[in-house]
């Protein structure tokens, strides 16, 4: 599993920062952790000191291995058809990227993630379980994040009307240790709890219980998994020069590019681990998105011709097993233009678990090359204390308040800040002249959609950003709400001011209580797109909200608006 590639005009650049941190022994400060190599403040160094238990996780949880395998065998053996596991973010991400890469086992219990308030999907697995053979997995570190919690209400009421006060069995909490969830789950008698090592953050505990334990439950080997990582922590390792060091040379390409304006890490993955950019995405975008600076990561954008890339990109590809060809020919075609590229190749699909290391420890090494805390979130909590601020009013008025649309048509409602440069009545126009504001070889769009997670809204979104790519040659990322808020919503807010943002809504087909509390799944949903939408303007991001009377007819509205956008080049 080595790296190289053709890292173009910057070569000779990133030669000179390994050799920068060859002499300041990063790598090995690492491994002591050695705090001082991010930030001298102490505010900062106490989280840092309290966040760098990834690197030691791997031996710890080689103890737990067999009991976790037992654990997952038991449940098996139960008769368990299907494991749900309810949260967010770096207690979602890992198991999602598992579960799309290796779907149900033979013989094991099929895993299913929920992480989206939108009741469309709520409803949509609610109608896929059974409670009696479904074990739900309630997964948050910090054991008070909104969504999972609201998950955990609406299922526990499900498992309650068939089994009565045994609900709790079907249910198990991974958390840290002393918090709220955990609990929960002692007074609801769960049938487990799970408590972590608490000095590792969300985005950094893919080999901690939070990945471990759903991967058992799908029936995936996990002291091979950790075997795998391990591996991978020693070509990592402090005594490895750092030229051979996979994540020390990642990590370089990815701080040094950034530094120099390449700041759209660009993931291009093979088949079956095509999903594995959601996953970097959260660690990219959270660890470097903050103080005005970070790194864009760039995942699920349909590969191009190097006439469709300006100067901001590093090109990363990890293959997995046979190389794709048509990536291989693309790639070729931007390393001749001279677009740095890293190609990583891994023998198989089960190598993501040595991939989680490196990412990690790439990411911390960036992170030092950015002068920034590569683990604290800081602006996550601005959009979740504006969505609490509308929760609140929505109780006491049972609406929320909405803003003036700038446009309002049959098809769709346009709402954001009022500016000459945005004035028209035409809304695909309003649309177009929003998105040109994005400066070619600077900006980034990103499309972040409030709408139920399917292949459909999956492809229109993949065909907006292929045009938009050919028409304005700037880079796009897509997320789903809530899940990106979780995400690539810290570097949107704390990250450089180079974001053009299309939020996107629509009226709601249906709405699910939340047992026990004033708000609906549809109400949260809503509150959390405007909470977003208002942090992004209290921040002067460039921001329109566009709201749809119908959701798929939304997105390929917006299609047509993108067809119609002139050519830059
Ligand atoms: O695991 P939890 O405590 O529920 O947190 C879930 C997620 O919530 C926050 O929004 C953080 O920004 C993420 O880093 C975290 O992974």
């Amino acid at each position: 599993m080595g790296i190289n590639g053709n890292l173009g005009e910057k070569a000779s650049f990133i030669d000179e920062e390994l050799s920068r941190i060859e002499e300041e022994r990063v790598v090995e400060r690492i491994w002591t952790k050695d705090v001082s190599l991010w930030k001298r403040e102490e505010e900062h160094q106490k989280i840092i000191r309290n966040a760098l238990g990834w690197l030691d996780v791997v031996a710890k949880m080689r103890a737990h291995a067999g009991e976790i395998e037992a654990f997952a065998r038991a449940i098996r053996d139960d008769g368990i058809e299907r494991i749900l596991l309810l949260g967010m973010g770096g207690s979602s991400l890992c198991p999602e990227v598992l579960r799309r890469t290796f779907g149900a086992l033979e013989g094991w219990p099929e895993l299913l993630v929920l992480d989206s308030t939108d009741p469309d999907t709520v409803a949509n697995f609610a109608s896929r379980i059974s409670p009696q053979s479904t074990l739900f997995v309630v997964s948050s570190k910090s054991g008070t994040t909104i969504e999972p919690l609201s998950f955990f209400k609406f299922f526990y009421e499900r498992a309650r009307e068939e089994r009565g006060e045994r609900a709790g069995h079907n249910f198990i909490a991974i958390t840290d240790p002393g918090t709220p969830l955990e609990r929960l789950a002692r007074e609801r008698s769960f049938r487990r709890t799970f408590t972590n090592p608490p000095d590792i953050g969300g985005r950094y505990s893919a080999l901690s219980l939070f990945g471990l334990v759903p991967a058992a439950l799908m029936g995936l080997d996990v002291a091979r998994a950790l075997e795998r990582a391990e591996a991978a922590m020693r070509a990592c390792g402090p005594d490895v020069p750092v030229r051979e060091n996979p994540a020390a040379r990642l990590g370089v390409a990815m701080g040094a590019c950034a530094r120099e304006g390449q700041d759209k890490l660009t993931l291009i993955a093979n088949g079956r681990i095509s999903s594995f950019g959601l996953w970097v995405e959260q660690l990219i975008a959270e660890s470097t998105g903050k103080e005005g600076v970070g790194i864009v990561p760039v995942a699920g954008e349909p590969l191009g011709e190097p006439e469709d890339y300006a100067d901001d990109r590093l090109f990363v590809a990890i293959q997995a097993g046979e190389p794709d060809e048509e990536i291989e020919r693309k790639l070729d075609a931007l390393a001749s233009r001279a677009h740095p590229i890293l190609k990583r190749s891994i023998s198989g699909a089960h190598e993501l678990w040595a991939e989680f290391f490196t990412w990690e420890m790439a990411t911390a090494i960036a992170g030092a090359l950015l002068g920034i805390d590569p683990f604290d979130q800081p602006n996550v909590q601005e959009s979740k204390d504006r969505t609490a601020a509308l929760l609140g009013q929505f109780a006491e008025t049972g609406d929320l308040p909405e803003e003036e649309p700038l446009l309002a048509t049959d098809e769709v409602l346009i709402y954001g800040p009022r500016s000459s440069d945005l004035d028209s009545d035409d809304a695909r126009e309003l649309i177009r002249r929003h998105l040109a504001q994005a400066r070619m070889g600077r900006d980034y769009i990103a499309l972040l959609v409030y709408l139920e997670e399917n292949e459909e809204h999956d492809a229109l979104l993949s065909e907006i950003r292929r045009h938009v790519l050919d028409r304005l040659r700037v880079a796009t990322t897509a997320g789903y709400g809530p899940r990106y808020l979780h995400s690539t919503g810290q570097l949107h807010k704390g990250g450089p001011d180079t974001g053009v943002f299309l939020l996107i809504t629509a009226d709601a087909r249906q709405d699910l209580p939340v047992p026990g509390e004033r708000y609906s799944f549809g109400a949260l949903e809503r509150a959390q797109a405007l909470g977003d939408f208002a942090a992004l303007l209290g921040r002067r991001r460039r921001a329109l909200r566009l709201h749809f009377r119908h959701d798929t007819g939304g997105l390929n509205f917006l299609l047509e608006a993108v067809q119609s956008l002139d050519r830059t080049r």
